[in-house]
């Protein structure tokens, strides 16, 4: 990763993120934001059946990333199985068929990204990524020993101690919707410090783009559906059009969703309303 972000800028800039896809290499998100600029310099690819990590690594960043490309291959492969594996864990915690998440995240398109957080000369005045929960389903991260994650919980911000030996693993919006709520998204942010560079790996797990998600059957019995059906699309695109990610994501989703559905934009807003079925 060390070699990845030491690149000259020309050479970063070469393989930027282009408008619409979350692939590539991103300066603060400045393309994308006018304020508040996160304090980070992100590269990012996906993970899926058609794509070949080790090939985009060559053929965007060069010969000389060919070796590095197969490691994050084989890096992304290890995270393909264990977030199978906990997809599993998680149907078993809930009570539902052990498979039905499996199963919907087998041939999933998840993201990969490689974060690299600068030193900061005034760290109190920004963050490296700012208060958030992840849109995807499940986050798993590894941080490298200088800390700066932080999750809010019990009503406060608390740090996440770096361990090189553990993956801090995150529910992101997506499965909080697919249990109807009763895993909740993670609240988290990053902060910067004076000193040094911060670096951390981030996996995204997400499905494929168009299936249609919606908690198990098992799971819902007659209670009520607190989010309508949706996919990994329809997300994606608030998050990298309508909407910059926070702590209220799924919720601004979810009304947004209906107004694009319903005629009328206040009738869908009325309408999310907890005695509703989706
Ligand atoms: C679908 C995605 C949008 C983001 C990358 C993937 C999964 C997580 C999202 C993100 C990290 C959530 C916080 C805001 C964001 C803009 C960021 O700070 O990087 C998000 C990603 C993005 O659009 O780049
Ligand atoms: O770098 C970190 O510890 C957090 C990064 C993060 O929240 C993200 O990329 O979504
Ligand atoms: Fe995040």
């Amino acid at each position: 990763m060390n070699a990845l972000f030491d690149l000259p800028m020309k050479r970063k800039r070469a393989v930027k993120r282009k408008a619409g896809s979350v692939w590539g290499y991103s300066g603060a998100h400045a393309d994308r934001y006018s304020s508040k600029l996160p304090w980070k310099e992100t590269f990012s690819f996906g993970d899926n059946s058609e794509s070949c990590v080790a090939n985009y690594f060559k053929t965007q960043l060069g010969e000389d990333f060919e070796e590095a490309g197969l490691v994050y291959e084989k890096y992304c492969e290890a995270m393909r199985k264990v977030s199978l594996v906990i997809m599993e864990l998680l149907a078993i915690s809930l009570g539902v068929d052990r498979s039905y998440y499996r199963e919907l995240f087998e041939d999933g398109n998840s993201i990969m990204r490689c974060n690299s957080y600068p030193p900061c000369k005034q760290a109190g005045l920004t963050f490296g990524t700012g208060p958030h929960c992840d849109p995807n389903s499940l986050t798993i991260l590894h941080q490298d020993q200088v800390g700066g994650l932080e999750i809010f919980a019990d009503n406060k911000w608390r740090a996440i101690t770096p361990r090189p030996d553990a993956f801090v693993v995150n529910i992101g919006d997506t499965f909080m919707a697919l249990c109807n709520g009763r895993y909740k998204s993670c609240l988290h942010r990053a902060v910067v410090n004076e000193e040094r560079v911060r670096r951390s790996l981030v996996y995204f797990v997400s499905p494929k783009e168009d299936k249609v998600l919606r908690p198990p059957q098992d799971l819902l019995g007659s209670t009520t559906r607190k989010y309508p059906d949706f996919k990994w699309s329809d997300l994606l695109e608030f998050t990298q059009i309508h909407y910059r990610a926070d702590a209220t994501t799924l919720q601004n989703f979810a009304q947004w969703l209906l107004s694009c559905r319903n005629d009328t934009t206040s009738k869908s807003l009325q309408s999310l309303d907890s005695s509703h079925h989706y």
